[in-house]
């Protein structure tokens, strides 16, 4: 069937939800990434501007071509990769009836970059982990490498012998999950590059329920990859009275007891990124980029003006989970970050999930914040 998507119709197969991915015949095609493809395309817009330099994009797993025939239309020069011969042959057609460049190629995509990399923006977009990819995407990546995990489970903790095989790192189950899954992937593709004397820095990362997504801006040099790996480091989180500490650096220190309550239930996880996943000015050039012809225009540009204003702490703190602690009933989120404000903490929302809120206050300030006197 024919589709609609950023203003390019393009034939995908009959749609089918992220449940089922990878299981049935066919070519793959999840309708509901279009948040995810419409932020890409306005990434690629707002990249141009940073590296005009950029040029050559490699939709690594192609399967219909759709983010490569979206990036083709941007102006890129496009190879569409995968290693089943319907979806070349159906990226190669939607390359053709959009009139656009672009070759569509019939390869394992770590043996096409390195055989004919480097490409200026690599996108790995599989199923499940990026993993297996990372290597070839680093070593033969110039500019930018964007990648799409949809492996939550592992990256948060929930399963925590796959997360450790797949990211070199124990990834724990805490009431940051999605920030969890986002920081235990960036670090696992920033030590990734660092291998080939890379440093990849995200400037922009976003997570919702099905998947977490990042584009890391590459440049070459032990130093700098060396600078990189500073982000890098743990947390340690007390499941009793939810007071976390992130602490850079490759070694973490055993933490016995809970500085502040004294609980014995306390988590190490890492090594897990602790550095900024986006940076706010390229949010905002990127939110500037999104057009409304883009299906997901509204939600892309809510998402990435929260992203944008977020503040940059290594995790988020659940405003229902703190509520539930001490035995309060919540209040709106707004109301709760202005009280946090009020009381001189930074304090913003976060875009991993409505009740998601950043700040610098530790949990008994802001109880001491939002509560006052209530709460004693
Ligand atoms: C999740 S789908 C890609 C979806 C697509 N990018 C989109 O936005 O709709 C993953 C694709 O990767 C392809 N694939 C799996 N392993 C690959 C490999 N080693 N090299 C290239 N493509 C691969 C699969 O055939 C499948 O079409
Ligand atoms: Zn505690």
């Amino acid at each position: 069937m024919d589709i609609e998507e950023g203003g390019l119709t393009v034939s995908v197969p009959e749609a089918r939800d992220g449940a089922s991915e990878g299981t049935g015949g066919g070519v793959f095609f999840n309708p509901t990434q279009e948040l995810n493809r419409d932020v890409t395309v306005a990434t690629l817009r707002a990249y141009r501007d940073r590296e005009p330099r950029a040029a050559s994009y490699l939709d690594a797993m192609a399967a219909s071509g759709i983010r490569g025939v979206r990036a083709a239309a941007e102006g890129y020069d496009v190879t569409c990769a995968d290693v089943d011969d319907e979806a070349v042959k159906l990226a190669a057609a939607n390359l053709d009836a959009n009139g656009l460049d672009g070759e569509a190629v019939h390869r394992d995509v770590n043996a096409l970059l390195y055989d004919e990399g480097p490409f200026d923006v690599v996108d790995l977009d599989p199923y499940g982990t990026p993993i297996p990819f990372a290597d070839a995407a680093f070593a033969n990546g110039r500019n930018l490498v964007c990648v799409t995990a949809t492996d939550t489970a592992p990256l948060c903790g929930a399963h925590l012998n796959s997360g450790i095989r797949k990211y070199g790192a124990v990834p724990r189950n805490t009431d940051y999950h999605p920030e969890m899954g986002l920081r235990t992937l960036i670090s696992a593709l920033v030590r990734t590059a660092a291998r080939y004397d890379k440093a990849a820095t995200p400037i922009l990362s976003h997570v919702s329920r099905h998947y977490a997504r990042t584009y890391l801006e590459l440049e070459s040099g032990a130093r700098a990859a060396d600078d990189c790996l500073d982000g890098v480091g743990h947390v340690d989180h007390c499941e009793d009275c939810l007071w976390r500490a992130a602490t850079r650096g490759h070694i973490a220190d055993p933490v016995d007891a809970c500085p502040e309550c004294g609980s014995d239930r306390v988590l190490t996880a890492g090594p897990i990124w602790l550095g900024p996943v986006a940076e706010p000015d390229f949010a905002r050039a990127v939110r500037r980029e999104v057009t409304d012809d883009m299906g997901e225009a509204k939600r892309a540009r809510k998402l990435l003006g929260t992203v944008a204003r977020e503040l940059d702490t290594p995790t988020h703190y659940d405003q229902h989970r703190l509520y539930k602690e001490w035995g309060e009933p919540a209040i709106g989120m707004d109301e709760f970050v202005e009280r946090l404000r009020g009381a001189g903490h930074e304090a913003s929302r976060a875009h991993y999930r409505g009740t998601a809120v950043k700040s610098t206050a530790s949990v008994p300030e802001m109880r001491e914040a939002v509560l006052g006197g209530d709460g004693d």
